[in-house]
């Protein structure tokens, strides 16, 4: 924890909240928040400083006034891009939120060449790949949060239709982190005990399509934006995990370099997490169905890579 410096980029929902559960973790001894808009990335650094002062958090919270600011962050966490509204899919993002990250990327290069990097933005694995590109920083150190929001998604509808095992529910997601990602419910289970022996393999399959809808469930009831507590703590985990080279394991988007048979594409898949980034990529042993329907997902993601190849870079 000790002079441990978490950057975010990006301060509107998710990134502000991240600052709020970091501060409040006290994970890290400071955190650098960056915003195109400059006063509320004030007044956010501001309100989030005095409530880790209320909380007696020795976390500090700044608002980065110049791009050097961000420099010697061990962890830069990228929120920054538009969120999607009714009516929109995540992919209807891609072009727009290609651009704000590129900027983001030039000016993390300069000042934090050595920083791991969690990005949040959508559409989450073209964007991941667009963070490697555009940076040109090792496979190791760029990855995306979406594996673990999705998984406690399934979670809490498996929660919803069981009536009991909260905070005993492990569930597992792969895939691109799109309408086609790929719920693994012989992964998931209850305090150790297998799904299928708790409910029916149509009750099963409602989960499943609950949890690939769990995003825009919330974004057709905000209106105005996207889910923000779920994907801030998820991403805290993440910030953790890696600060504290804990080596725990969590669904995380990387760039897949043979792993599952796929190569230069990003997907969600099991990843040990430390101080280096991306330590080590688990292998779960797939049935011929998940296999086609992880090809199914990242082949939509590969789609979204070749509009970037073709007409952004
Ligand atoms: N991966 C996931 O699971 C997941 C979950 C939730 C949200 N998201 C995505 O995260 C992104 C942010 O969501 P949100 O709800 O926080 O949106 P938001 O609109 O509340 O915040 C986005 C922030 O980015 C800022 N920004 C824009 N351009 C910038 C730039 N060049 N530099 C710095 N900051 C810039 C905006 O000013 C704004 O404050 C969206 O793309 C959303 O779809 C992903
Ligand atoms: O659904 C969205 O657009 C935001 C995010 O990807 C989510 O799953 O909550």
């Amino acid at each position: 924890m000790i002079n441990k410096k978490v950057g975010i980029i990006g301060v509107g929902n998710v990134g502000s909240t991240l600052a709020y559960t970091l501060a409040h973790k006290g994970i890290c001894s400071s955190i650098i928040l960056k915003d195109i808009r400059e006063n509320i990335v004030e007044a956010m650094a501001l309100d989030i400083s005095q409530s880790a002062n209320a909380a007696k958090s020795h976390t500090t919270v700044h608002a980065a006034k110049n791009a050097n600011d961000l420099e010697g962050c061990d962890v830069i966490v990228i929120t920054a891009g538009i969120p999607r509204k009714p009516g929109m899919s995540r992919d209807d993002l891609l072009l727009t939120n290609a651009k704000i990250l590129k900027s983001v990327i030039d000016e993390i290069k300069v000042y934090s060449p050595d920083a791991i990097i969690i990005v949040v933005s959508n559409p989450l694995d073209a964007m991941v790949y667009a963070a490697l590109k555009t940076s040109g920083f090792k496979k190791e150190q760029v990855l995306g949060m979406a594996g673990i929001l999705d998984s406690a998604r399934m979670s809490h509808f498996i929660l919803e239709k069981l009536g009991f095992g909260a905070g005993q529910i492990e569930s597992s997601v792969m895939g691109g982190h799109g309408d086609d990602m790929v719920p693994l419910p012989n992964h998931s289970t209850v305090a150790g005990v297998a799904l299928n022996e708790l409910l029916s393999q149509e009750e099963i399959e409602q989960i499943i399509e609950k949890t690939k809808n769990g995003g825009l469930q919330i974004v057709k009831l905000l209106e105005t934006g996207s889910a923000y507590y779920a994907p801030a703590h998820a991403t805290s985990l993440m910030v953790e995990a890696i600060l504290d080279n804990k080596k725990k394991i969590y669904p995380c988007s990387v760039m897949l370099d043979g792993e599952y048979g796929y190569k230069n594409v990003v997907a969600g898949v099991p990843v040990m997490l430390g101080s280096k980034g991306v330590e080590k990529i688990m292998e779960l042993k797939l049935t011929d169905e998940q296999k086609r329907l992880f090809a199914n997902s990242v082949d939509s993601v590969q789609s979204l890579i070749n509009v970037l190849e073709e007409r952004f870079f």
